[in-house]
């Protein structure tokens, strides 16, 4: 994961290189200061080299200043998170991911991507930092007080060890935070949205014990986090600085035994500091970086996942319009046929199709739009091309799913109604459809508000915009599920004539329970005992025995609500 990390905005790294470098260099500014002071304070002197290292860092630390904002507006960091942000929106919003997929990756790796900066732009210059910082401070103690060089590197060394192992303990405590976290957050999404429906079961008050007991959890593992980091400081500081208080001692012994000159001792000490407050630094930013590291998995996970290999190799596109469908196969989900049959969607002809709830209706109009693949067999395309081949953005630009419920945008009518269509004449083509009528009551016509998806309108009203928008699109084909069972019969009916009208030169799919729409149907296709069964109303009304009864259930339904 940390090459991952490296590789990211590789063509700007170098901006992180000369912004150390800088930082480093008047960072050690104080240490020759010090040093050059305490000789000139002692001695009356101040060496040569001492002078000239003072001046070039001076030199260094103007420059690094002049650009210092320059460098960190356009440094690695910038780079490396966009080009990381990138990856993960592309494998985010893809065809194949679901809503909840594409919501909890926003929800949990957003913020994942602007935490993930600190790696760049803090912990890798302060670990560079920090072995060039102990370089010099051990090259310095070899050179004049060798015997005390062990003590540093053996307090790094324990430190290190002390470090490893915390980390495994530390990923454990952060996984069962983000867990609590996102169950907490899994039942605030869910249930808050249904809040009214859970007071009119009086569920509410179990809601909120639930909800409580998530948020109970939520705090323990968050103690149980701060915790860790608190013990782990403590248990770094007690390494740290007990190895450089060891060593300082050893250098006022050798202070004391005239075999170190204090101005040198003084030097190391200032020296030492420096490399103190940056390992402070370095761990703190170590304890955030870590507590990330779970989520960075994940997100590298989702981009990983998007660039696999897909099992078909689906990248045909389809030249000509889509006149033909022929399904042969087994419909249904893993473990769970649901039927098996020939159907025919052919240009110019309306097939309705009908059946009992959860016979597979929509897992087949599912198959069609090529979202639930087939257990056995093929769709065929125009006769020739195995759906399964067919890449599925051009597939969705030739074939169009619409469900009972109405998906519109923010926005007008208007906007809503021109997301797939261009042409001029569309206020026309509705008028010669009827569709659309409510418009001209509107006092702002077609650039109405639709409101929070679709609030605004009536159920029918949205519905006739979806259709609307559907067939200004001038899509090849079209399945239509159950698009007008939730609406009043005024705006089924017109919705119905529409469809007619559309299935005269395209393909058509209706999935419909409505008696008005079966009566209506020159074609049916009934779903019974796993199979298709194909006729007209009267026909199959006098010959499959389940259809009647379907028919005689509805009609006793009507009478009742009649009644009613
Ligand atoms: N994603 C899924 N995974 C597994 N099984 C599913 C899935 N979606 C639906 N099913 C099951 O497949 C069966 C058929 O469901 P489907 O929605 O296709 O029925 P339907 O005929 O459209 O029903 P209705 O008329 O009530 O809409 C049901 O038993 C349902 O539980």
């Amino acid at each position: 994961m940390i090459k991952r990390l490296w590789q990211l905005g590789a063509a700007q790294r170098w901006k992180m290189g000369v912004q150390l470098l800088g930082q480093w260099l008047s960072r050690l500014l104080v240490v020759t200061l010090v040093w050059a002071g305490a000789q000139w304070a002692l001695r009356g002197t101040v060496n040569v080299g001492l002078l000239s290292l003072i001046g070039i860092q001076l030199v260094v630390t103007v420059l690094y200043l002049l650009a210092s904002g320059w460098l960190s507006r356009n440094g690695w960091a910038a780079a490396a998170s966009q080009d990381l942000q990138e990856q993960f929106l592309n494998a985010t919003f893809r065809p194949t991911q679901t809503t909840t997929d594409v919501m909890q990756g926003l929800q949990q790796d957003l913020s994942t991507l602007r935490a993930v900066t600190i790696f760049f732009d803090t912990i890798i210059p302060t670990i560079l930092q920090l072995i060039l910082t102990g370089v010099v401070l051990i090259g310095v103690v070899l050179s004049v007080h060798a015997r005390t060089v062990a003590i540093p590197v053996g307090g790094i060394l324990l430190l290190g060890m002390g470090m490893g192992l915390l980390q495994g303990l530390g990923n454990r405590q952060n996984l069962a935070y983000i867990q609590s976290f996102n169950q907490m957050g899994q039942r605030f999404l869910d249930d808050f949205l249904g809040m009214s429906t859970l007071i009119m079961y009086q569920r509410q008050h179990r809601y909120a014990r639930d909800f409580a007991a998530d948020s109970e959890d939520y705090r323990q593992k968050t103690m149980g986090v701060l915790r860790y980091q608190l013990q782990s400081l403590t248990i770094m500081d007690f390494c740290l600085y007990g190895a450089i208080g060891y060593f300082l001692l050893a250098q006022v012994n050798a202070v004391k035994a005239h075999t170190l000159a204090l101005s040198t001792a003084l030097g190391i000490g200032t020296l030492t500091a420096v490399w103190l407050i940056d390992f402070r630094q370095f761990g703190y930013f170590m304890h955030v970086f870590m507590s990330t590291l779970p989520k960075l998995r994940h997100l590298f996970a989702v981009i990983d996942a998007a660039a696999a290999p897909q099992k078909t190799a689906a990248a045909v596109t389809l030249d000509a319009p889509v006149t033909r469908l022929q399904l042969t196969g087994t419909v249904g989900h893993t473990d769970q046929p649901l039927l098996t049959t020939d159907l025919t969607l052919t240009a110019g002809q309306l097939v309705g199709l009908t059946g009992p709830s959860g016979s597979g209706k929509s897992t087949l109009a599912q198959t069609l739009m090529q979202r639930q693949p087939l257990l056995a067999g093929k769709v065929l395309v125009n006769g020739t091309t195995d759906l399964a081949t067919v890449a599925p953005t051009d597939w969705l630009t030739h074939l169009v799913y619409l469900g009972p419920t109405a998906k519109l945008f923010a926005g007008s009518i208007q906007d809503n109604l021109l997301l797939g269509n261009r042409t001029a004449d569309w206020q026309q083509r509705l008028h010669d459809l009827g569709l659309c009528r409510f418009v001209a009551d509107l006092p702002a016509g077609y650039a109405t508000p639709v409101g929070e998806n679709g609030a605004q309108l009536s159920p029918g009203q949205r519905q006739q915009v979806a259709v609307a928008r559907a067939v200004l699109a001038n899509k090849d084909g079209y399945v239509f599920d159950e698009v007008t069972s939730n609406i009043d019969p005024d705006n089924a009916n017109q919705i119905l004539a529409v469809i007619q009208q559309l299935a005269q030169t395209k393909l058509v799919l209706l999935i419909t329970h409505r008696l008005d729409d079966l009566q209506r149907l020159d074609h049916l296709a009934f779903l019974t005992d796993q199979r298709l069964v194909q006729g007209t109303f009267t026909s199959l009304q006098a010959q499959v025995p389940a259809f009647a009864q379907l028919v005689q259930a509805q009609q006793r339904l009507l009478k009742e609500v009649a009644t009613v």
